[in-house]
């Protein structure tokens, strides 16, 4: 896709809000050809006094995959809703393909496919009738019996809504979104309740959507689902953008250390100084010490030398998981 990546700091937020460095992506386009699949700038909403977004940017390339990652109210789904136009920023502007999303009603909805949190199907129709009423609405549609198939309905698909489980209503849900042939795609924790075979059909089937050119912007809380299906990950946090990389930079991001195991009290302070590097309790006997695996042997030799038991010393390698909880972390938290 032709990126090059730039070396940035992640946008300054409240007090507990920790201050990582985050490798931002830039199109390695200056000028590209065709508008992004969609580009948020500065998105700013206010509900009464509190604030949701504070100056939220991100985009997403055609063809590209990506996940935006936060705590329970840090604001995705509002981000999501100015982009489908269904809330008008305070301050900032999105665009998908180029189209204002309030202005450009009618010309969105043939290019975006929108999944929401909460399906809004009608429980007393089937999802055959709900796709075949739906794909009326376009010019173009996918055959409502193929979407059946390739969305993993089959055996429900005559069953009314109100019938199926939260599962099966998701993904009728997905099915809706791409009944008009998007080539934009938003969808709202798009495997939430859909069992682990029915989450990789459906890993599967965005895959095969990007590799077609639809860009998809997904909100997940799923880090697992992020890693696997994600060309790039939005850390979104009480409404500021934390992070924006692939998912393998950013873990890298998050550094390598040591982490030890010592059933006695650690004299933390002493190792930190003989080592010369920072010395970190993670609790219960756990340490992390922020030196490269060759020091095993040092570290080793420090507790042989002061008598304090070594019950365990491995490298940390950090998943998405250790950085994401890293990057939302709480101070009240324990
Ligand atoms: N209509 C509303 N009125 C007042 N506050 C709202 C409204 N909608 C959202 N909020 C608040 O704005 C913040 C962001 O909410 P939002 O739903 O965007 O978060 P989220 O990241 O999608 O959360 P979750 O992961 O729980 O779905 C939360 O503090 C929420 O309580």
């Amino acid at each position: 896709m032709g990126l090059l990546q730039v070396v940035c700091r992640a946008a300054p937020c409240g007090p507990a809000a920790p201050q990582p460095s985050v490798r931002v992506r830039v199109s390695s386009a200056a000028m590209p050809a065709h508008p992004a699949a969609i580009a948020v700038e500065g998105l700013e909403v206010s509900y009464g006094a509190h604030r949701a977004l504070s100056g939220v940017s991100l985009s997403v390339a055609p063809g590209e995959v990506v996940a935006l990652l936060g705590p329970n109210g840090a604001g995705k789904t509002t981000a999501a809703r100015c982009i489908a136009g269904m809330r008008r920023p305070d301050g900032g502007n999105a665009r998908v393909l180029g189209l204002d999303p309030a202005a450009d009603r009618d010309r969105m909805t043939r290019v975006l496919g929108v999944m929401p949190q909460t399906p809004g199907c009608h429980r007393q129709a089937t999802p055959r009738e709900l796709l075949r009423t739906h794909a009326r609405f376009f010019a173009d549609p996918l055959d409502p019996d193929e979407l059946v198939a390739r969305a993993g309905l089959g055996e429900v698909a005559r069953r009314r809504i109100r019938t199926l489980s939260g599962g099966e209503v998701q993904r009728c849900s997905l099915a809706l979104a791409l009944v008009g042939r998007p080539r934009v795609l938003l969808l709202d924790e798009p495997s939430s309740g859909i069992d682990p075979h029915g989450r990789r059909h459906v890993w599967g089937l965005l895959a095969e959507l990007a590799a077609d050119g639809v860009g998809i912007l997904m909100t997940t809380h799923s880090l697992d689902e992020a890693a696997r299906v994600a060309d790039t990950v939005v850390v979104l946090d009480r409404g500021v953008v934390r992070a924006w990389d692939t998912p393998a930079s950013l873990s890298a991001s998050a550094g390598r250390g040591l982490l030890l195991e010592t059933p006695d009290e650690l004299d933390a302070d002493a190792l930190a100084a003989d080592l010369r590097s920072p010395v970190e309790a993670l609790g219960g006997g756990r340490w992390r010490v922020d030196a490269t695996s060759d020091r095993i042997p040092e570290v080793a030799a420090w507790f042989a030398r002061t008598g304090c038991r070594l019950s365990g010393i491995r490298a940390d390698v950090p998943d998405l998981e250790d950085v994401y909880l890293r990057l939302t972390a709480r101070e009240d938290e324990p």
